[in-house]
């Protein structure tokens, strides 16, 4: 067994690990990076990356059939499935590099494609090697959750790992589960041309506000997607290709293929956290506000962490724990700024607190502003004038944002800026969006906030009045 020692260990090379390798290693830290499968975990691999891709592929074949308000003729789609996921590996091909176990040697990480195993407090070992380190970041991701439904593990079935390999088109794709994943991946297999029955047993898109998360169902709704609530898939049967799944309330879908798309669970198994004297809890590793774990030498970071799930999530915890593992400054983890966008057309995003969380916390001192797209000149342009703005505001400042529509998750990042930096509405309102852009909506978003204050305020029309009357 060879004997390592370094400042840092990093054990999984996602999204968190890679951030926290590639800056502590760039500020002058002895870095060795553990990964025991694919670089670029998930997200590269079988989670954003690929989801997004094939979205994008969903939307050019969806183009050819709604071109006519463009007056563009509307033609039928004529969809390869197997070369839409060749697209796919592509964009994973040309984004892989950045991850790359060459690039992270090249910032002098010392990179081992093993698992690793917590032997002692302090020390991991990983194939042959025992790595001894000052301090150690788990960020090891989480896996897909297969629950115990009874006759799943008798059917073929797909998961977010298994799915993007998939060449032969599904006819009919039976997804359970109505959260991001199986909605992302419901928008994007109907566009290609399947048919697609999404199976969810309570609310679909439940993390999200409601009333936005309405206004996106009925998108895919009217896009053909069948998406069937308060449905519990109690039991499956069927061979591969008549796949049927039975719900609690007594109904049978029946497909062709399934995916699995009901959560995810906390990559820790692989690692005797009992060694370290590391304790979990329901959803994952259970740290403080530091991200450290109960062992004070070892962080957790990204999904393992059990909170949040983002690629952006793990990034920002790496910026967080970097502080304090390599500076040994305080550093706390903060989540009121934190965005999430779930990329169906249309977008559904948020950043802090959801109208009823507001609610709940402020009662009466909430203002709730509202501004649709279809008072959005680009949108009417665009013709994507479904959409709506909803910005929770508290003496002036704003508290939570949620969009629906075209684009809402690039506009939801200045609202993060905003709430990171406690931000009042009159500076966004200050802000100037260049004519015509999506952008203006947050603007008129804030001017939202002020109007009834400036035009339906007595004193105001009696002030200007008295100026007017002796201005020269
Ligand atoms: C289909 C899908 C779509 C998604 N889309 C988005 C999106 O659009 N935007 C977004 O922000 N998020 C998205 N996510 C979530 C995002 O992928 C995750 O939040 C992110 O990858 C978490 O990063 P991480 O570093 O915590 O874990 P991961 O990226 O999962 O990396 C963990 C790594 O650790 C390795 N590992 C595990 N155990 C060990 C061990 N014992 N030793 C060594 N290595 C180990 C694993 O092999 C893996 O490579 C999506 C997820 C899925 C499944
Ligand atoms: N755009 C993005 O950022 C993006 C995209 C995909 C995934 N993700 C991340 O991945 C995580 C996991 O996504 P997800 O969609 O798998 O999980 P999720 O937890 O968000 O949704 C799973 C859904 O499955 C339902 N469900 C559970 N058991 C069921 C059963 N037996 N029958 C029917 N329905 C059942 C739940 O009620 C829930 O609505 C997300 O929370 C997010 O953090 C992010």
């Amino acid at each position: 067994m060879e004997q390592l020692t370094c400042d840092l260990l990093v054990i999984g090379a996602g999204s968190g690990g890679l951030s926290v390798a590639a800056g502590a290693s760039q500020m002058g830290a002895n870095v060795v990076l553990l990964e025991g499968h694919k670089m670029g975990g998930d997200c590269l691999n079988f989670g954003c990356v690929p989801s997004k891709a094939l979205l994008a592929a969903g939307k050019a074949a969806y183009s050819q059939s709604h071109a006519s308000a463009f007056g563009v003729s509307d033609q039928q789609p004529q969809v390869d499935y197997g070369a839409a996921k060749e697209h796919v590996q592509d964009v994973i091909a040309t984004i892989e590099p950045m991850d790359s176990q060459e690039r992270f040697e090249g910032f002098g990480v010392k990179v081992l494609r093993e698992y690793g195993r917590f032997v002692s407090p302090t020390e991991v070992e990983a194939g042959n090697h025992r790595i001894s380190a000052r301090r150690v970041v788990i960020a090891t991701g989480s896996s897909p959750l297969v629950p115990p439904i009874p006759g799943l593990d008798t059917v073929p079935f797909e998961t977010n790992e298994t799915l993007f390999e998939l060449k032969e088109k599904p006819e009919h794709l039976l997804i359970i589960g109505g959260g991001p994943i199986g909605l992302e991946m419901a928008q994007a297999h109907v566009r290609l041309g399947c048919k697609v029955t999404v199976i969810e047993g309570a609310k679909a898109l439940g993390k999200d506000d409601p009333e936005l998360a309405a206004i996106a169902l009925e998108s895919l709704r009217d896009e053909g997607i069948e998406i069937v609530e308060e449905a519990l898939a109690s039991e499956i049967r069927g061979t591969a290709g008549a796949i049927e799944v039975h719900t609690a309330d007594g109904a049978i879908y029946r497909g062709s293929h399934l995916l699995m798309a009901v959560g995810r669970k906390a990559n820790i198994d692989k690692l005797n956290l009992e060694a370290a004297g590391i304790e979990t809890t329901r959803t994952g590793i259970k740290v403080d506000d530091s991200l450290k774990t109960t062992n004070s030498k070892v962080y957790a970071i990204g999904d393992v962490a059990g909170g949040l799930q983002f690629t952006h999530v793990a990034g920002y915890h790496a910026s967080v724990i970097a502080k304090s593992a390599l500076f040994g400054l305080p550093s706390k983890a903060k989540t009121n700024h934190i965005p999430w966008a779930t990329y169906t057309d249309p977008e559904l995003a948020q950043v802090g607190l959801t109208e009823a969380q507001a609610q709940e916390k402020f009662g009466r001192k909430l203002d709730v502003v509202r501004f649709h797209y279809s008072h959005n000149d680009r949108a009417i342009a665009e013709r994507k004038t479904k959409g709506l703005i909803k910005v929770m505001v508290v003496k002036g400042r704003p508290v939570g944002v949620s969009l629906v529509g075209h684009q809402a998750g690039e506009q939801c990042a200045l609202w993060s800026m905003a709430l990171a930096n406690n931000m009042k509405m009159s500076q966004i309102a200050a802000m100037i969006a260049p004519y015509p852009t999506i952008a203006e909506l947050n603007k008129r978003a804030a001017g939202a906030y002020f109007s009834p204050k400036l035009f339906e305020n007595q004193f105001v029309k009696r002030m200007v009045r008295f100026v007017q009357r002796w201005m020269p």
